[in-house]
């Protein structure tokens, strides 16, 4: 069966899409079948992933939910439809500008909260996961991205006290559950760019244990700063093709297996 994990933070540049890659290739690693979607308009994780002119590309996201937009239930959507398949086994439904101009057009719309939910429905059966990348804000793309999940992972930095921003995101969180996806999950919070060399990180990375792991859970791994890890995202592929023996790696190895034995695998 398929689970969708939404990867969220309102919070920008936090570890969403570097996480979002890195899991999804990790589970790809350990023989799972991986579609990354990437829903945010900057095309980050399309860029990360190597397709460095996300403008270019004929169908993305933005096309598909479109199409769903005008067409509703009668829709049908090809599996295959606008879907990238990258060298290290994953495959990846890209974003682009356009997904900004169809957010906006989402607000007017029927069901507006639905559509890539309708998406990822078609798709479903090919998969084991689909993680969804959120843009930074608590717009309509995430609550489209939090409908369509069955669970979403909070990537954290260390290098600020989130509380009001993470209060915030579980209260959006709470409200998509109550009206919208009952069976939504907090799979847990994720801390990036962990700096244990500073005083600040340590306090803060325990007061997020301290705060939040009865409550809303938080991973037992954590992902420490590299630069490694920052040279990534230019590079096209994953930190475990990058630099497979370093920190970041082995924390994101530990982290699929972490996830999952949230599964009981
Ligand atoms: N463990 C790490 N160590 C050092 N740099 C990192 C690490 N993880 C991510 N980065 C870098 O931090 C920056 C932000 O990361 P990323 O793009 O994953 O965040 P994001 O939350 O998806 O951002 P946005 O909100 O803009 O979509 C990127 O330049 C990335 O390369």
């Amino acid at each position: 069966m398929c689970k969708v994990i939404a990867i969220a933070n309102q919070k920008g540049g936090v570890g969403k899409t570097t996480t979002a890659v890195n899991l999804g290739i990790g589970l790809a690693r350990k023989g799972k079948k991986v579609l990354l979607i990437d829903a945010d308009p900057q095309g980050s994780m399309t860029v990360s992933l190597g397709y460095d002119h996300p403008d270019e590309l004929e169908v993305t996201l933005s096309t598909v939910m479109l199409k769903i937009l005008n067409d509703g239930n009668d829709c049908e959507i090809s599996v295959e439809e606008g879907i990238l398949h990258h060298a290290e086994g994953v495959d990846l439904m890209p974003a682009n500008l356009e997904l900004s101009a169809l957010e906006v057009y989402l607000v007017n719309a029927i069901a507006r909260e639905s559509i890539l939910k309708l998406y990822v429905n078609a798709v479903r059966a090919k998969y084991d996961y689909i993680i969804i990348d959120c843009m930074p804000s608590l717009g309509m793309m995430t609550i489209n991205a939090l409908t369509a999940a069955d669970s979403v992972l909070i990537p954290v930095q260390t290098a600020y006290l989130p509380v009001n921003g993470l209060q915030q995101l579980i209260s959006t969180i709470n409200k998509v559950k109550r009206q919208l996806n009952r069976k939504l999950k907090i799979e847990g919070i994720v801390m990036t760019m962990v700096d244990f060399r500073t005083v600040y990180a340590r306090d803060i990375f325990e007061k997020i244990h301290l705060t939040y792991s009865d409550s809303v859970g938080t991973f037992e791994t954590y992902i420490p700063i590299s630069v490694k890890a920052a040279e990534t995202s230019a590079e096209g592929k994953s930190i475990f093709e990058h630099c497979g023996s370093g920190k970041v790696a082995i924390a994101y190895g530990e982290l699929t297996k972490e996830l999952l034995e949230h599964e009981g695998e």
